[in-house]
């Protein structure tokens, strides 16, 4: 059992200090903003994320899981400090690292002992250094040790607790080979493999891993803008390239591109680390440009299917930049919808979840409904833009007797296109021909085994 402390309860400091809390260890989760302690503390939690609200209420009735904005008497109280604050995008790109540097002066202040401090955010290389070197500034024992370890997080939103509990592998880079060891010895509940590495080369596998994502992503997209042009269908040619090992199926699905708190902003922040060491990142740069154009191919194809848009009323479904979560953060509707009202077309939309995070954003652009029927009513076309359970297994039939004209434009290729020339739609997706009333489809593709 091991006494630990996560500075910052957001996304990631209050999923991983539950999962380190359910695998037997004591965890204070602190942070600054008042109000989300006071809801932690009564089981409410501030994110949608499912099953966590059971594994918290769990954890705080086996009294291993609390919560404080006390945050120096929780660092004094613990042995392992992990740092899991923002590092939101700066106004070039970069991460800033404010709340990172605010917390290491804050673990300075309050190091009464011995601990390890494990930087858990996603930092450019070098953080790790500068860590130490302000806990040093600041401690007012210049004899009490520390260690510092980058132990960077993996974790997906929607399926945050499955992500943290069956990690693929625990990078772990550490300023002592002790240090290391114990903070791999902490995730052996979870039998996961373990990475060990020096402090630089793990803050850098967090940004390659998901630049690297970021890029498949964007390759796939460009792949199915040209599959749609020379008559292919981009589903079957991401099945007939996943089957390759080398390539894996994995992260290419073709869509309206990465959103998200983290794509967006650690693509830019490792453009401008690379910049700042005097190499100009060609290939991540055009990542960027290519996920930013990907956003406008549903609104081309909106006004493909309808002429203009001027004058149309337009149905989104989906608001949310990927099912399960009701994160809004660089989400492809907040770029999507504002262009459709800028084209003359008026919004109706449904989020099953997100819709109050939505509204903050861009509230201003449409109108907001609380079911797919209301939404849909008496529009000139369908807008998917995040693939919620709901939206895939919605009544077709229905959908259309909703409809103005049986017009669906799909920007995360919910349906098959055979699916929609049965149900008779006009079906316009992402890198697959579109499906008009009456046109013939191929085959679907298929893997045999002989
Ligand atoms: N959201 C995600 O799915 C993932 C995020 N990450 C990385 O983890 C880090 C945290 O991300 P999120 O959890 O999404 O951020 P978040 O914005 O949800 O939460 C950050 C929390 O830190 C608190 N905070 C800020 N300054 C503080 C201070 N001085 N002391 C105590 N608390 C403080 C804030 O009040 C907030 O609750 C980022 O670097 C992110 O890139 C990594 C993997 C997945
Ligand atoms: O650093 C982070 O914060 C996290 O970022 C991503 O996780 P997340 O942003 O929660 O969601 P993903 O499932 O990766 O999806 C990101 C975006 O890419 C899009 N996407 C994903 C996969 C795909 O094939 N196609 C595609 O367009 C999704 O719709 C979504 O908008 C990574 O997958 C995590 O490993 C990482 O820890």
């Amino acid at each position: 059992m091991e006494k630990i402390t996560v500075v910052g309860s957001g996304y990631v400091g209050l999923v991983s200090g539950t999962c380190f809390a359910d695998i037997g260890n004591r965890v204070i989760c602190c942070d600054v903003d008042p109000f989300k302690i006071a809801m932690l503390r009564k089981g409410e939690i501030p994110i949608y994320e499912p099953g966590l609200k059971e594994l918290v209420e769990k954890n705080i009735e086996a009294e291993r899981l609390f919560f404080t904005s006390e945050i120096g008497d929780a660092i004094e109280a613990s042995d392992i400090i992990y740092i899991a604050v923002g590092t939101p995008m700066g106004e070039s790109g970069e991460a800033d690292m404010r709340y990172v540097h605010e917390v290491a002066r804050t673990i300075g202040q309050h190091l009464n002992r011995y601990k390890i401090i494990v930087n858990k955010s996603t930092v450019p290389v070098g953080t790790g250094r500068a860590v130490e070197q302000i806990i040093k500034e600041n401690r007012k024992n210049r004899f009490v040790k520390f260690d510092v370890v980058s132990n960077p997080e993996f974790l997906r939103e929607g399926s945050a607790i499955e992500d943290c509990m069956n990690m693929e592998r625990a990078v772990i880079g550490a300023t002592s080979d002790e240090a290391a060891k114990r903070i791999a010895e902490l995730h052996a509940p979870f039998r996961t493999r373990i990475f060990q590495t020096n402090l630089e080369s793990a803050e850098m596998i967090k940004y390659a891993a998901n630049a690297f994502l970021a890029t498949k992503i964007s390759f796939i997209n460009g792949i199915a803008n040209v599959c749609e042009r020379v008559g292919a269908d981009v589903t079957a040619v991401s099945a007939g390239m996943g089957l390759d090992s080398r390539i894996g199926g994995k992260f290419l699905q073709a869509g309206i591109g990465y959103g998200g708190s983290c794509f967006p902003k650690d693509t830019f922040a490792l453009s401008y680390i690379a910049e700042e060491a005097g190499f100009d990142f060609n290939l991540l740069k055009s990542v960027i440009t290519a996920n930013d154009e990907q956003r406008f191919v549903v609104v081309n194809k909106l006004r493909e299917a309808l002429g203009s848009l001027q004058g149309k009323r337009i149905g989104v479904l989906g608001l949310s930049f990927k099912p399960n979560t009701d994160d809004m953060r660089y989400a492809p509707s907040l770029t999507i919808i504002p262009e459709l009202v800028n084209q003359g077309a008026s919004v109706r939309a449904f989020d099953p979840i997100a819709r109050q995070a939505a509204r903050n954003q861009i509230a201003e652009y449409y109108e907001d409904f609380g079911s797919i029927e209301e939404t849909l009513e008496d529009c000139d076309a369908c807008l998917i833009l995040t693939e919620w359970s709901e939206i895939v297994e919605m009544d077709l039939t229905r959908v259309k007797e909703l409809l103005k004209a049986p017009v669906m434009v799909d920007g995360r290729n919910c349906f098959t296109t055979q699916k929609m020339a049965d149900e008779g739609f006009n079906y316009y997706s992402v890198g697959r021909p579109a499906v008009t009333v009456g046109s013939i489809h191929a085959v679907e593709s298929q893997t045999l085994s002989l």
